[in-house]
């Protein structure tokens, strides 16, 4: 029998590339958010969309030309204005890993701004549950990468409807794992970027890892598992900041039905996947707020993977598994709840509880 496949070059392409990525939203972030450069009425996190798309998807598709993309942005926008066109360009073509024989992996820097357009707009796969797909969240939480908090670049190689590959970058979170998370509340006022960047990755069925985002490639590349609350009640979830997001009440409700004390680590975007997966904290709810949100594949196909690899279970609201073979969207589920795999059947019954299902 042959051994599983554990996909080297699509794991090392896609955190080279989402490193890269990383390096242009922190670029953005310290130019036009803590304003650099002046903001005129460009909108930062349009910026650091397009432009992190752009880079993402040259990768991909130098290494892996017949692979189907699913991203988030598509270039209308820019292609109506050439001045935030010009913006994004000069800054996407000042962008390189810092190791040159990593970037040209990358087919190193993107060749003109037609090519960038190009790339924005190579993300309209339908989905569905035959083939390679690349699912892409180029900037997730955008109101926490404004707000100096947390935010993700997301990429996920999905096959025949099944998360193979993840790299999660999480340029906000510590590198230490015990040290405050910088949530939405505090900001990061005047705090450097010093001891913060991480980027997990991950392989079905073989297991997550992390490493900072500072350093090149596999620079102390560090396994990771999910830690094992001593019991339910001193168990720590995490959820969104934002209460439009998900149902703050009902996850209230479910973590005082499990015992649960301490408050709720609330940050943006799918930097929750990570710190869950690497034992910052134990549960992460997300309960829909209305029935009729459709969850999209992007903000969950590479967090998903690597906390399942870490040791998690992963399902919906409703304890149903999580398919990413339906399309764009999740369209079969509601919600997220993930938590250790000892606990989740008795997160899953409070969820159920207060959810009156
Ligand atoms: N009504 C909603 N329910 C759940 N998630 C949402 C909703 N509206 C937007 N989102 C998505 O939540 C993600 C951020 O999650 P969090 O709040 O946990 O940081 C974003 O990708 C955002 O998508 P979008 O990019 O379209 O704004
Ligand atoms: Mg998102
Ligand atoms: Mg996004
Ligand atoms: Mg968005």
């Amino acid at each position: 029998m042959s051994p599983p496949d554990n996909y080297p070059v699509e794991r090392l392409i896609a955190t080279l590339a989402v490193h890269r990525a990383t390096i242009y939203t922190q670029k953005v972030f310290h130019s036009f958010v803590k304003g650099t450069v002046s903001k005129d009425d460009k909108s930062p996190v349009t910026i650091g969309d397009f432009g992190a798309q752009a880079l993402v998807i040259a990768a991909i598709r130098h290494n892996f030309p017949d692979d189907e993309i699913i991203a988030e942005e598509e270039s209308s926008l820019l292609r109506s204005n050439s001045d935030l066109c010009d913006q994004v360009w000069k800054l996407v073509s000042q962008i390189s890993l810092p190791n040159g024989e990593e970037d040209s992996q990358l087919g190193g820097p993107l060749k003109s701004e037609d090519a960038m357009l190009d790339a924005i707009d190579s993300g309209k796969s339908a989905g569905g549950s035959t083939g390679r797909i690349w699912a892409l969240d180029p900037i997730d939480g955008t109101l926490g990468f404004l707000r100096g908090g947390q935010y993700a670049v997301c990429l996920a190689l999905i096959q025949d409807g099944e998360v193979v590959v993840a790299a999660l970058g999480c340029p906000n979170l510590p590198i230490d794992k015990t040290a405050r998370v910088i949530n939405s509340e505090s900001g990061r006022g005047d705090q450097s970027d010093d001891g913060l960047g991480v980027l997990f990755s991950a392989v079905a069925g073989h297991g997550a890892s992390i490493r900072p985002l500072t350093g090149e490639s596999g620079a102390e590349e560090q396994p990771i598992q999910m830690r094992e609350p001593p019991s339910l009640s001193l168990a720590t979830f995490c959820e969104g900041v934002e209460s439009a997001h998900s149902s703050h009440n009902q996850q209230k409700a479910i973590a005082e039905r499990l015992g649960i004390v301490a408050a709720s680590v609330q940050l943006d975007s799918a930097a929750k996947y990570g710190v869950i997966a690497r034992g910052s904290a134990d549960i992460y709810l997300r309960l829909p707020r209305t029935l009729s949100y459709e969850e999209k594949i992007w903000d969950h196909a590479a967090g998903y993977l690597v906390v399942k690899e870490a040791g998690a279970e992963v399902t919906d609201a409703i304890g149903n598994r999580i398919d990413f073979g339906k399309g764009r969207t999740l369209v079969t589920n509601k919600g997220i709840v993930a938590a250790p795999r000892a606990i989740h059947g008795k997160v899953l019954e409070a969820v159920r509880a207060v959810r009156g299902i």
